[in-house]
């Protein structure tokens, strides 16, 4: 472990860095008190409090007395807070070396304990507290009310998972979000660049606009989306990533398919900018508020609960039979307590959402021995990273108090290439961590994947199942399709009440909602078919049934929109948003506008896919045959003239390449229509037959 030690501090940085901690502590006392706190004379206090103000360390404020009457009350700002929080390592290292000369002089003999900058390998403690970047409550106060002018930034709902780790130190040895000397040794080394181990880049990603705009030196204020400000940043590094390079070192390939590349290409910022945070107070979180605590709370809570031992088990999907036979043997096996510490930040895309995984695992925790176990929320972003990914789980288990870590199959996988390949061999994980265990900090508890013998009706790890035992297992994608289709989920696979929590939440394909989107030229019969196959969907019954038709929204939801490209993008994408709230909540939504625009109506279908299906219908009758019929008189018009970007005569149509369904109605009656809508619903497990 490398351990550099801090350059020396000067007396009068110890004086500065007593006050500023006194003023911290107690931001509201009077000068007598901070005076007698810090052990200076009153006079000298006062000389030091004007020239931290000139500094711009200190700020006057105003306090009530006993007697309700306002005085004069001095304060961090937030230069201030970040001066103290960068010498603290300094301070403590004048300190030991103060007690190392008491101890020669006393006793003749150097004290022997080395001096390390990792204060929590010096306390060799799991329990202990961990630095957190919080200010004081009475600090933050102030500091949020004049953070208030600083030019903020709105963190993004990975930056938000982020700093709430920074700050409660989750992310110890962290002080703030990289700056560039350190996010180039992670990328390339795994580590910081005072050479200890950190795997994963910790970055503050912004536009080019928002960085341009950013001096270096200046302070400013992290806002969550609702504006409420967490913390301050000093922005000490600004710079443009090669995110090719961090693509291929951290993920392992710069390919799309890997959500954490994608996102690094098609979400985050330009720019990134690293500095110093000060946290000023925690994200807010309405739901499952006491199953979160922080890296501290859980210290605190194996100290209260006499846990020396405790081996982590990370996931970010439900509990089945599988995870339950794992962690008891896990528990087992390092002779610890349990801790189920689930992420319910970010993770996969696609994955069961974290409320429902919540209630699930709430289901579940009365299988387990209550003194010996605990369950508690992470609230990270996870990057799916594999044994990068491992290895900073480890880590961040660590600074949560536990002792070991459970890493099994293909742990934090990201699925397949875009040449349909593994991104990382299932036990790669295990051995990148093996290699850094002792410098994590945590002992890795490690599992094959866990199979169900038949004739035993007990799990097994693979490398474990007796001979000729007969192997079950249900793999996570097969787990899907049975929820889906309403197929049976078998006992030994899962709990009855886990399965009636998912099934809750992602009922068969029969019984959520979906949207038939109908598009073809005006007179096409999209209206027609549409209501024909609202009829047959109503008789039916189960699902309330919505039409959205072209003619009817244009009256209702858009009415002040005309016919150019861009009104008519805001007019599907509103039928869009309609649709997709009527999916979401289990209902059948029929659409039937014109929608010209392929890139239109594969966003709407996007929107949708997130909650039910989407079947496009392409109305396919000719412009000939359309203007022949012309029912409404339009087409005439159109020809002379009279209506502008009238379409398939003035303005574009793009036809569908792959719709679900093509209707040809010139030789078709619109019943016999409507009932292939109706076959192809069936045949896509919408409708049970
Ligand atoms: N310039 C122009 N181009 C196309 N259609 C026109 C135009 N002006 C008026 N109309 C009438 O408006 C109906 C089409 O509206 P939509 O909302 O379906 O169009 S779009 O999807 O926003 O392109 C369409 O109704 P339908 O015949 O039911 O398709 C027409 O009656
Ligand atoms: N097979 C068919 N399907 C739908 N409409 C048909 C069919 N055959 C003839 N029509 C006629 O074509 C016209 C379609 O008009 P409409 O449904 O309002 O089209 P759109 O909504 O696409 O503008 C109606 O007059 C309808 O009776």
């Amino acid at each position: 472990m490398i351990a550099l030690k801090p350059a020396p501090m000067t007396d009068a940085e110890e004086r500065l860095f007593r006050l500023l901690r006194q003023l911290d502590l107690v931001p509201f006392a009077s000068q007598r008190e901070t005076a007698a706190a810090v052990g200076v004379s009153l006079g000298r206090l006062n000389a030091q409090i004007k020239q931290a103000i000139t500094d711009g360390y200190v700020s006057l404020g105003e306090r009530r007395g006993a007697d309700r009457r306002s005085r004069v009350a001095y304060g961090l700002t937030h230069k201030g807070a970040a001066l103290k929080a960068r010498l603290i390592d300094r301070f403590l290292a004048r300190k030991f070396a103060e007690y190392d000369a008491l101890h020669a002089e006393l006793t003749g003999q150097a004290s022997g304990y080395p001096f390390t900058l990792n204060r929590i390998s010096t306390m060799q403690n799991n329990l202990s507290p961990i630095p957190e970047l919080y200010v004081s409550p009475d600090s933050a106060q102030r500091l949020k009310a004049e953070a208030g002018e600083l030019v903020s930034h709105d963190l993004t709902p990975r930056q938000i998972c982020d700093l709430e780790l920074l700050m409660n130190g989750g992310f110890y040895p962290l002080k703030g979000f990289l700056p560039e000397a350190d996010y180039n040794s992670v990328v390339s080394d795994m580590r910081l660049s005072d050479g200890k181990l950190w795997p994963m880049p910790i970055t503050l990603d912004v536009s080019e606009k928002f960085a341009d705009s950013i001096e270096l030196g200046t302070d400013i204020a992290l806002r969550d989306q609702e504006g409420v400000i967490l913390a301050t940043m000093t922005v000490t590094d600004k710079w443009v990533p090669n995110k090719q390079l961090e693509a291929e070192k951290v993920f392992g390939a710069d390919d799309s398919a890997h959500p954490a590349v994608n996102y690094l290409h098609n979400t985050a910022g330009a720019v990134y900018l690293g500095g110093p945070v000060t946290g000023i107070q925690q994200p807010v979180h309405y739901d499952f508020r006491s199953r979160r605590d922080t890296p501290n709370e859980l210290r605190a809570l194996f100290r209260k609960l006499g846990w020396r031992k405790v081996v982590a088990f990370q996931t970010r999907n439900p509990l089945h039979r599988a995870h339950q036979e794992l962690t008891f043997r896990a528990a087992r096996e390092a002779q610890a307590n349990l801790l189920i510490h689930p992420v319910v930040g970010m993770t996969k895309p696609g994955d069961v959402d974290h409320f429902t995984r919540v209630r699930c695992y709430e289901a579940v925790l009365d299988q387990y021995p209550a003194s010996t176990t605990s369950m508690s929320l992470l609230n990270l972003a996870m990057r799916m990273a594999g044994p990068r990914e491992a290895v900073w789980h480890g880590l961040i288990r660590a600074n949560h108090g536990c002792t070991h870590f459970i890493v099994g199959r293909d742990h934090a996988g990201p699925g397949k290439n875009s040449a349909g390949k593994d991104f990382y061999g299932p036990y790669d994980a295990q051995e990148l961590f093996k290699t850094y265990q002792d410098e994590i900090g945590v002992e890795m508890v490690d599992f094959k994947h866990m199979v169900y013998v038949q004739e035993k009706a007990q799990y097994f790890p693979a490398d474990e199942v007796p001979e000729g035992g007969t192997v079950l297992d249900i793999s996570g994608t097969e787990l899907r399709r049975r929820l889906a289709e309403g197929l049976e989920i078998p006992e030994w696979f899962s709990f009855p009440q886990v399965v009636t929590e998912l099934r809750r939440t992602r009922p068969a394909r029969s019984k959520q909602g979906f949207t038939v989107f109908f598009t073809g030229f005006s007179g096409s019969g999209k209206s027609t078919i549409a209501n024909a196959l609202m009829v047959k969907l109503m008789e039916m019954g189960g699902r309330p049934v919505t039409l959205l038709d072209g003619d009817i929204v244009r009256k209702n939801l858009s009415s002040e929109l005309g016919f150019s490209k861009e009104h008519r993008d805001l007019n599907i994408r509103r039928i869009g948003y309609v649709a997709s709230e009527i999916t979401k909540n289990g209902g059948i939504a029929i659409c039937a506008p014109i929608a010209p625009y392929a890139t239109t109506r594969r966003a709407v279908r996007e929107d949708i896919e997130q909650f039910g299906a989407f079947i496009e219908v392409h109305v396919a009758t000719s412009i000939e045959e359309c203007e022949r019929r012309d029912r409404k008189g339009l087409y005439k018009l159109a020809r002379e003239g009279k209506i502008k970007e009238f379409t398939g005569i003035s303005d574009p149509y793009d036809v569908p390449a792959n719709p679900e369904l093509r209707l040809e109605t010139e030789a078709t009656e619109v019943d016999n229509c409507a009932h292939q809508v109706i076959l192809k619903l069936e045949s896509m497990g919408l409708i049970a037959g």
